[in-house]
């Protein structure tokens, strides 16, 4: 579903991804986790089109970034770590929005805006100003927007920053309903280990380099620690 090759990423002198290698299954639940300055974000950057890679090849679902940048962005759902609604605007509207702009037919746009808000039980938030929301409510906004025109592949960039511990839970157990029972594919960028420990697959990241790969377990006992956070403390300490 998703392919890096040889991703390499500078900001002046600092190396921020440094020859990335990645491949992700699809109907796969998969947490990047790094610390503060790992580069969740540039690779996030890099995957959504912001910034044109240095070095290294992209493909997403089969298409290239570089050459079929269209094809593949139209492939991928962002819901990135700052909030992005309107608040002005009703939930609806925010979704009708983001739908013309992936150039869905009036029907369709409303049969999927119809359906994500009974499956993120939003259906009577619809109608009202995002701005009256709770933070969750509005995260589950962005997520049904991210999934409105069906992507491969979604990307979370630190989605639950600001979400209560419950309203964490939600979003995360939504997420991995998704990935059973809709077939799904996500890649969620973290920083919290008990978000990580809870996906099928953990990449850790620290420097711009990979340094484990593998479910929570494996990754665990590859970084060596009594736990995933014992261990990624230590393997992430310098
Ligand atoms: N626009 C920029 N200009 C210069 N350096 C940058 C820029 N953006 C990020 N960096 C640096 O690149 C490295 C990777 O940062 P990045 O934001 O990708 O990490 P992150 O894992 O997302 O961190 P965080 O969890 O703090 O968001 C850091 O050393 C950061 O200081």
């Amino acid at each position: 579903m998703l392919s890096v090759r040889g991703l390499t990423q500078r900001y002046g002198a600092l190396v921020a991804l440094d020859d990335l290698n990645l491949d992700i299954a699809p109907g796969s639940f998969t947490a990047l986790l790094g610390p503060n300055g790992a580069g969740k974000s540039t690779l996030f950057q890099v995957l959504s089109g912001l910034y044109a890679a240095d070095e290294g090849e992209v493909t997403v679902a089969g298409c290239s970034l570089a050459r079929q940048p269209c094809a593949a962005l139209a492939r991928l759902g962002v819901v990135f770590q700052q909030p992005s609604l309107d608040l002005d605007l009703t939930v609806r509207r925010n979704l009708r929005f983001h739908a013309r702009l992936q150039g869905l037919l009036a029907a369709d746009a409303e049969a999927g805006i119809a359906a994500l808000a009974q499956r993120f039980r939003l259906t009577e938030q619809l109608d009202l100003p995002a701005r009256t929301l709770s933070g969750g409510q509005r995260r589950k906004v962005e997520l049904a927007r991210a999934l409105l025109h069906g992507p491969a592949l979604l990307l979370m960039d630190e989605a639950t920053v600001g979400l209560d511990p419950r309203s964490r839970q939600e979003l995360l157990a939504d997420l991995q309903a998704g990935v059973r029972e809709q077939g799904l594919t996500v890649l969620w960028a973290t920083h919290l280990v008990d978000e990580a420990a809870q996906a099928d697959r953990v990449l850790v990241l620290h420097h711009g380099h990979l340094l484990a790969d593998g479910p929570p377990e494996v990754v665990t006992q590859r970084l060596g620690g009594q736990t995933l956070e014992a261990a990624f403390l230590r393997a992430t300490q310098h």
